[in-house]
């Protein structure tokens, strides 16, 4: 069992080069069970690169992600066999994308994109993954009627909410978000946010979320490390941070934020 007081995960001087451009550089933290943090920044700042790097999409020029596995303990994320980092992004890992359509099957329906989640971790009785994925539906506040619908038919809060039951129904330790409110009308952001709260905090999930919108990096997050330049400049406790922010552009980003 990991311990509260133990790292889930341990990023140490991770590093990205695109050729000569920095993508990150240098950065480290340690992420607890249970803990969110939001990674904040101007566009080109390093952030997406940051996460793809720490979720196995990405080996990084430099730098070592730890992960403290269910079975094997603390592992080097980029030193396990592919094998065991695809199970690994399968079962305790999730993703939740911007996009809903890149974290969804189009051509199959809500109940068998929830369903070949656990059918990918061994999950074989039909009856069993149906009623999981009805109750999951119900979790995301989408009626169980629309099992055997396609998710072309939902309207893009109901696929962002797919794709959220999609990923949590193998019930991940730690799950990556890159904008999950992005791209969706302010009131179906709003609810969005509310429901990702509510599900975080009863599911005790570990969360990292990338986004450029202080109002969702504040309502959802512990902490906050701020990234210019691809160099994470400031990092703290998420209302120490945005209510007195030290770093000269910080102190920029949210002003402008105040002045909008
Ligand atoms: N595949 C790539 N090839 C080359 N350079 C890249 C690639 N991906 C990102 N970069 C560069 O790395 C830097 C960081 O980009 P990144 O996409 O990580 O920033 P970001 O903060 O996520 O931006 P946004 O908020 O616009 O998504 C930028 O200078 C970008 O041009």
């Amino acid at each position: 069992m990991t311990q509260n007081n133990t790292p889930l995960l341990r990023v140490s001087d991770l590093t990205m080069m695109y050729g000569d451009r920095v993508g990150c550089r240098n950065v480290s933290f340690d992420l607890r069970p249970g803990e969110v943090l939001g990674i904040v920044g101007e566009s080109g700042s390093g952030k997406s690169t940051l996460l793809r790097s720490i979720s196995a999409q990405q080996e990084p020029t430099k730098g070592v992600v730890e992960y403290h596995t269910r079975i094997d303990g603390i592992r080097d994320v980029y030193q396990i066999s592919e094998a065991q980092r695809r199970l690994l992004m399968r079962t305790d890992w999730a993703f939740v994308h911007q996009n809903a359509r890149d974290g969804l099957r189009m051509n199959v329906s809500a109940g068998a994109n929830i369903g070949e989640r656990l059918m990918a971790v061994g999950d074989r009785h039909y009856g069993n993954i149906r009623a999981a994925a009805g109750n999951w539906l119900g979790k995301v506040e989408i009626a169980e009627e629309r099992l055997d619908d396609l998710p072309s038919t939902f309207s893009g809060g109901m696929q962002q909410r797919l794709q959220i039951a999609r990923n949590l129904v193998t019930s991940p330790r730690l799950v990556f978000m890159d904008e999950p409110t992005g791209g969706l009308d302010v009131s179906v952001q709003a609810r969005l946010l509310d429901l990702l709260r509510g599900l975080v905090h009863d599911l005790n999930l570990a969360v990292i979320i990338v986004t450029h919108d202080l109002a969702v990096a504040r309502l959802l997050s512990h902490r906050l490390m701020v990234m210019q330049g691809g160099a994470v400049i400031e990092s703290g406790l998420t209302d120490q941070v945005l209510d007195d922010p030290q770093h000269a552009y910080t102190q920029l980003l949210v002003s402008s934020i105040l002045q909008n």
